[in-house]
């Protein structure tokens, strides 16, 4: 006999608790006669069940059983095995929760009652299945088609196994017609985006570290279509590399499974992306961050310790701190919040925007700003620019940071950029200065996590619509630029908004809870 389940208002309450689940590290077993599991590896461990309901926030698919018996449902589902989650199969017999049957009579719910446990018929089971579905979806659409793009070499090179372990099992689970590429070299994400039948597909999921994202949209840019191919697919990330912005600001989580969980459950959402070009009018879209100066010296400057892992990045701030170096540049901006204080009032304004989903076309790959930088014959011209301003001399000729993105999280317990909004149109710029001393900058990176570093005074935060850099020689023999995490060479360049041009997935809707709301003064 198959276990009842009955249909609530937030999932299936079984008769009894699921039973524990338990791994071997190389197989998963459920003791629970009518089930059927699925097998997975990874790391053994034990899970007992707390509660006896299937949350529909953890229903993966749900249809009709092969059996062909009335009710009964083949119910795919997540379940927590320490720090991640699997996915499980059960068959049960559904009944909607009915104490008092004879009020139901007349409506979809006389289905079935937990008293009189009728079976309904194979219409009912489908139309049950679909609820289950539609209840276990409320944000998002079941069964997508999705491009798994691979990077083998991200992070520690671990990425195709934590596919294959953490990703795949809940993505088939959830019935997801699913292609997989794996990259066989740098740039070959780019390709695959520019020349794939877009429409095959719903979503790119790109299980690699923030890299791949970057060549997506960048392949996606280069497009005939890009515009359709853009307003067609939702860009995604699972985590596997060792930057991985993407899934920490807009899933919540650097958890591959419960990544996966929430990218097929989360609001699509329109993100801003940012066009960074340079004289010769070369043009690059970023979606994550630009930085010139420590950040860029920790990231880029430690390549050669890649073997490190995520700490070699902690070790070059340290070296960048105490060896006080200044990356002097000049800067100019397109002001959209220029204190603290307008920063705040424009935050509170625009916490609660929506996206727009009209259609794009090419007018919104328009770049406004980039004739009057590319060929350029002095970088630093602003004549044709007269709404633009440069920042303070004596800041730029001092400056350690210059960061500018448009995602609050950068990495893990580094909320770098608490009052980033998805599709405002703006990007936010920190910029330091390092005669504020190691001590103000230390104290200003042990408060990153908690996103009060824009609150020093020594911290300039601002919000921009657009803006310029141009390095200057300084001390250092060789300095960087990062363009979402990836070498970009030093020169001068510029970055304007492009508003709503990428579509994602955010849980809720929108970025990762950043603390900046209850910070912010009147
Ligand atoms: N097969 C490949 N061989 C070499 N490089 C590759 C290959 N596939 C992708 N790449 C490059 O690897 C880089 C890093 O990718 P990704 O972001 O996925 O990993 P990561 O570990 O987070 O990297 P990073 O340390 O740069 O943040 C990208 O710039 C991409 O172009």
């Amino acid at each position: 006999m198959q276990m009842k389940a009955y249909l609530k208002d937030d999932g299936l309450l079984l008769e009894e608790p699921l039973p524990p689940v338990e791994s071997d590290g190389h197989r998963l077993f459920l003791n629970f006669g009518c089930a059927n599991v699925t097998v997975s590896t990874g790391e053994a461990g034990s899970a007992v069940s707390e509660s006896p309901v299937i949350k529909f926030k953890d229903i993966l698919w749900a249809q009709p059983c092969k059996t062909g018996i009335h009710n009964e449902l083949e119910i795919s589902y997540v379940r927590k095995l320490g720090d991640r989650l699997v996915a499980c199969t059960s068959v049960l017999t559904v009944y909607s929760l009915d104490s008092e049957p004879q009020k139901r009579e007349g409506t979809e719910d006389t289905l079935c009652n937990n008293n009189s446990a009728t079976k309904v018929s194979d219409e009912s089971t489908i139309f049950l299945s679909e609820k289950v579905l539609e209840r276990s979806y409320p944000e998002s659409e079941p069964g997508r088609s999705i491009m798994v793009i691979i990077n083998p070499h991200s992070g520690q090179g671990k990425a195709n196994k934590i596919y294959e372990t953490k990703v795949e099992p809940i993505l088939k689970a959830a019935q997801c017609k699913i292609t997989v590429a794996r990259t066989a070299y740098s740039g070959n994400a780019s390709d695959i985006a520019e020349n794939m039948n877009i429409d095959e597909y719903d979503m790119i999921l790109c299980a690699s570290g923030d890299g791949i994202p970057h060549e997506v949209i960048n392949g996606i840019y280069r497009r005939e279509d890009r515009a359709r191919a853009f307003d067609k697919l939702i860009i995604t990330q699972t985590p596997s590399g060792s930057g991985n912005a993407m899934s920490l600001s807009c899933l919540g989580t650097l958890e591959p499974s419960h990544a996966t969980l929430e990218l097929l459950k989360a609001a699509t959402v329109r993100n801003d992306l940012m066009a960074v070009c340079t004289q010769d009018a070369d043009v690059k879209l970023s979606f994550l961050s630009q930085t010139y100066g420590l950040i860029a010296q920790a990231d880029i400057g430690t390549e050669f310790m890649r073997w490190v892992g995520q700490e070699r990045f902690l070790l070059g701030v340290c070296y960048q701190v105490l060896s006080k170096s200044k990356y002097p540049c000049r800067i100019a901006v397109k002001y959209i919040a220029r204190t603290k204080t307008e920063l705040s009032q424009y935050y509170k304004k625009h916490l609660n925007d929506l996206s727009d989903f009209s259609p794009l076309s090419e007018e919104d790959f328009k770049l406004k700003y980039a004739d009057k930088f590319i060929g350029l014959e002095d970088a630093a011209d602003l004549s044709l620019l007269p709404d633009w301003e440069p920042l303070d001399e004596g800041v730029c000729s001092n400056m350690g940071i210059f960061y500018s993105g448009k995602m609050p999280y950068i990495s893990k317990d580094t909320n770098f950029f608490p009052a980033a909004l998805p599709n405002d149109g703006s990007i936010d710029v920190v910029v330091t200065d390092v005669r504020s001393g190691i001590s103000k900058t230390v104290d200003g990176l042990l408060s990153l996590d908690k996103g009060l570093h824009v609150w020093k005074d020594d911290v300039a935060h601002i919000k921009v619509e657009a803006f310029r850099v141009i390095p200057l020689p300084g001390p250092n023999d060789r300095n960087f630029i990062s363009v979402d995490g990836e070498n970009f060479k030093l020169r001068p360049f510029q970055v304007e908004i492009l508003k709503g041009i990428m579509k994602t997935v955010m849980s809720g809707g929108c970025y990762t809870e950043t603390g900046f709301v209850e910070q912010t003064k009147d």
